[in-house]
């Protein structure tokens, strides 16, 4: 095995030599500051505002300017920082508003800027990844630039020359461009998506787009994202959900525009059975305006799907008895000739109640009808490319949970019992609990969509108690009262219980239990998502004495009135660990034009002694073993 091994890695070079420049090349990059970590989570398709703290490093691009250039103003920085972010509408702007001449010689000034940073933003790299950083087609003309911007007087006019030249042939802006481009790409190095890219808002697509087009990007699965994904595995109860949540925020463009998706027989079928009701009215955010036709249309949509999905539910419960929620199949609790459900020993009339396909004696049944609806949407959805492509993409980068350079990021919880004990939970006469329990999810991910025609087994069912079920770690509370909070008055029956891990994660003993668990060192972070941070009422997302950072600050519209911000993100970099929190995004064109941008406070979580290198990194670790390896073949090449 050795043997063949270095064979193998021998041949990856073309002489002895070639081999210790290898070794001398990879410890050098050890030696380096880390590089830059972005943490963004519960994005709920809110693109533009994910676009402008991608744009802006969350105050990372301001920080570099300020400290490379200590003698500029706020507002020349703030100028600059906007002409990073957004290049081709500042560019446009200014065209705009100056002569030619002045516009020339503003494109000359920021281009020498951009050159002077883009070489202090590389100092920590290697030339090697500084030169990747830049687009091929400028690759050799940037490279010389960056070189010659600081050079001595003799050789200015070399580089004048060069800058003459490209303004003459009107390529100087589409340099800018580029360089922007890469300027960002050199302080951020690396991006974490710690769920729920999905629901809500209207752009989830964009942001995968987005992501597919990034160089280093790694997504732990939300339970939002998870649903998403379970509808490609097969699951038609999964897709009654998804329709539901769409109908719901006024999204139904996501699906029928972006991923191509016919609804049109659910519509029919909807308008045909149900009524308007007022528990059923769209949640619009402030300023979107829709159609009395348009909001009566969503209403019956997610009344509809809404029962389908209690329907399909009802049978699921009754396959998965392993699943113990028996108390959730809330159709089977109807007396509907009353009007009534039973709930834990516990009568509530129900507030306009339309069911007019359900059978009292069968309530699970779909008629032939639905049967055959459920069919057609299901390969609707499974016939989008577009789709398909946005979910391999989120099993390709995605996974239950990561630990990374020391952190653990999760994004909903672990389950725990109150005193603090993993919560066990039971799948063909195996306990698990903790990582293994997450591992269980993991395969089950992944073996669901690797097998789509199977579209009731084991692991498609799974995907739906990762969205629901009580040991679930996406989920992390005790049950969804999706039925109470559409039918019911009574509010006390729309409460969802948190799982104890809640309370408990305040605990740095709790945090150290768990790193420990995942075989992580103690002196980690855990990184959540998954339950907004409300601000506004003294919550705070830094907890545990800083050993565990909640995210999750309220992207999405709809709930930043109870986080009374717009969301929070984290850098870690080799000095450490920062927080920011996030004011809501107005416009590009308000950024472009006055200069506003959304970092509004920022907090320190951690600061190290001695500043982090790649070698102390994941991807150092790996760089280390290389290395060791490169060693052997060199003292031993003409064995191999
Ligand atoms: O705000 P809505 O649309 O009523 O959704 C509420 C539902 O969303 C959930 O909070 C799950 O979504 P999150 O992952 O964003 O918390 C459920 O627990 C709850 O039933
Ligand atoms: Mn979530």
């Amino acid at each position: 095995m050795d043997e063949k091994y270095y064979k193998l890695l021998k041949e990856q070079f073309v002489s002895k030599e070639a081999v210790l420049t290898e070794i001398i090349n990879l410890s050098a990059i050890c030696e380096l500051p880390k590089g830059t970590e972005h943490f963004v989570s519960d994005l709920h398709g809110e693109y533009d505002a994910f676009n402008h703290v991608l744009r802006n490093g969350s105050g990372s691009i301001k920080e570099k300017l300020r400290e490379c250039f200590p003698d500029l103003d706020p507002t020349e920085i703030s100028e600059l920082a906007t002409l990073i972010y957004y290049p081709e509408e500042k560019l446009a702007s200014k065209e705009s508003q100056l002569s030619q001449d002045a516009f020339a010689y503003y494109c000359r000034e920021n281009l020498i800027f951009l050159l002077k940073l883009a070489r202090f933003a590389g100092k920590k790299y290697t030339r090697s990844k500084v030169r990747k950083a830049f687009p091929e087609k400028f690759r050799y003309i940037l490279e010389e630039l960056k070189h010659e911007v600081e050079s001595s007087s003799e050789k200015q006019a070399y580089f004048d020359s060069i800058i003459e030249k490209l303004q003459h042939l009107g390529e100087l802006p589409n340099l800018i461009i580029a360089l922007a481009d890469s300027v960002r790409r050199l302080t951020v190095d690396h991006l974490h998506v710690v769920g729920d890219i999905y629901d809500r808002g209207p752009y989830p697509d964009k942001i995968i787009d987005r992501l597919i087009s990034m160089p280093s990007v790694d997504i732990q699965w939300g339970n939002h994202d998870i649903i998403w994904m379970a509808v490609l595995a097969g699951s038609s109860l999964a897709m009654m959900n998804v329709i539901r949540i769409s109908s719901r925020y006024g999204n139904l463009d996501i699906l029928e525009d972006s991923y191509g998706i016919n609804l049109r027989p659910l519509i029919e079928y909807a308008e045909r059975y149900y009524e308007p009701s007022p528990a059923f009215a769209p949640r619009l955010t402030e300023g979107e305006y829709l159609s009395q036709e348009e909001c009566d249309l969503l209403n019956k949509l997610q009344q509809a799907t809404a029962i389908l999905q209690f329907k399909l539910e009802s049978q699921l419960i009754a396959r998965r008895p392993e699943f113990h929620l028996a108390e959730r199949d809330v159709l089977h609790f109807i007396n509907y000739e009353e009007n009534r459900i039973e709930l834990k020993g516990k009568f509530y009339d129900l507030k306009e109640f339309q069911a007019p396909t359900i059978n009292p004696d069968e309530p699970e049944e779909l008629t032939d009808e639905e049967k055959i609806l459920l069919k057609k949407l299901l390969k609707n959805f499974k016939a989008s490319q577009k789709l398909k492509q946005h979910i391999d993409f989120l099993l390709e980068k995605g996974s239950m949970y990561l630990s990374y350079n020391g952190n653990l990021l999760i994004h909903g919880c672990l389950p725990l019992h109150e005193n603090g004990d993993f919560k066990c939970f039971r799948l063909e006469g195996e306990a698990y609990s903790g990582r293994e329990l997450l591992d269980l999810f993991e395969y089950h991910v992944r073996k669901s969509l690797a097998h789509p025609d199977r579209e009731e087994d084991l692991s498609t069912d799974l995907l739906w108690y990762l969205w629901v079920g009580e040991s679930s770690s996406l989920f992390g509370k005790e049950a969804m009262t999706t039925f109470e909070r559409y039918y019911i008055a009574d509010k006390a029956t729309h409460v969802e219980k948190k799982n104890p891990y809640y309370q408990l994660r305040e605990n740095p003993e709790t945090i150290s239990r768990i790193l420990k668990n995942f075989g992580m060192d103690e002196k980690g972070h855990i990184i959540n998502g998954h339950t907004p941070v409300k601000e506004r009422k003294g919550e705070a997302p830094i907890k545990a004495g800083g050993k565990l950072i909640v995210i999750d600050g309220g992207f999405s519209k709809p709930y930043q009135k109870e986080t009374g911000i717009a969301g929070y993100t984290l850098l870690y970099n080799s000095y450490g660990m920062q927080l920011a929190a996030h004011e809501p995004f107005k416009t590009i064109k308000a950024a472009v034009e006055e200069g506003s941008d959304i970092v509004s406070v920022k907090r320190l979580v951690d600061r190290v002694e001695k500043r982090t290198c790649v070698k102390d990194t994941n991807i150092g670790k790996e760089f280390l073993k290389t290395i060791e390896d490169l060693e052997y073949l060199f003292e031993n090449y003409e064995k191999y």
